[in-house]
């Protein structure tokens, strides 16, 4: 019997990653940041001193890339030279079918003792696994979502101008909605979460009774 699936996509800075997370805590279920695969391509192809537009170098790399490969969990993928890397890396069609293997053998088997998987992303409700249990697309404003990477990047340190912090979000969502192949939307079944005006706790409660009602699964706690 195969074990359950939760997609959860949306643009950046929607919380998915947060949601995503979560979610997996409450069930016991494995994660899995999808956006890290293509960060990952993007900021090997840059340190190769490569354009990311090099779509067969992008491809090459995206072929070798292996579950417990360092790169997966390197620091240098949070900042924003990986985020507009990866999101170039992200319209070449060799590099999606390359990391469609990865991700799939991920919720079908995925690690330790987890009794299943969530995986957050772009494309999962809708193309990686169209067949998930329960599907959340989580959204929020461009103007929430610049404010929140705003926070984010002041966190850490990271001098950033508020008016290039949107600019950007609207770059990379333009990119990510527009391109040809799997591009950004909400799958037809999925449970559209909009967190604008939602803190994390809230979000979480949402998708716990989405999840659910799919489902029928419970929390561990
Ligand atoms: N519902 C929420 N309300 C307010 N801030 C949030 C919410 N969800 C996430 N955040 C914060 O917003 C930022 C982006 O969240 P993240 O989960 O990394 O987004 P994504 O994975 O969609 O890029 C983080 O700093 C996170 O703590
Ligand atoms: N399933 C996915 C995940 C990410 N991506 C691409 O990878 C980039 C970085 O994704 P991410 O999820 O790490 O970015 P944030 O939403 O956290 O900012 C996105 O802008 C997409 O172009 C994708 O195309 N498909």
């Amino acid at each position: 019997m195969s074990l359950p699936v939760i997609a959860i996509d949306g643009p950046a800075a929607s919380g998915k990653g947060t949601l995503a997370r979560r979610v997996a805590a409450a069930y016991g279920f494995a994660h899995l940041d999808t956006g890290s695969l293509y960060r990952a391509v993007g900021v090997l192809l840059l340190r190769l001193g490569k354009d990311p537009g090099d779509a067969d170098a992008a491809a090459k790399i995206a072929r070798a890339l292996k579950p417990d490969d360092t790169i997966l969990t390197d620091p240098d993928l949070r900042g924003d030279e990986a985020a507009q890397a990866a999101s170039q890396v992200a319209v070449v069609p060799e590099v999606r079918a390359a990391l469609l293997d990865f991700q799939r053998g991920f919720a079908k088997h995925p690690p330790g003792d987890a009794r299943g998987a969530v995986l957050d992303g772009r494309d999962i409700g809708t193309v990686i696994c169209p067949d998930a249990d329960a599907k959340l697309f989580v959204t929020a404003s461009v103007e929430v979502r610049a404010d929140r990477r705003l926070k984010e990047l002041q966190e850490r340190g990271i001098p950033a101008i508020p008016s290039d912090v949107l600019e950007d979000m609207k770059a990379r969502d333009a990119r990510d909605s527009q391109r040809a192949v799997a591009p950004l939307r909400p799958a037809g079944d999925a449970f559209v979460l909009d967190t604008s005006a939602m803190n994390a706790e809230e979000a979480l409660a949402a998708a716990i009774a989405h999840i659910g009602s799919k489902t029928g699964l419970g929390t561990r706690r």
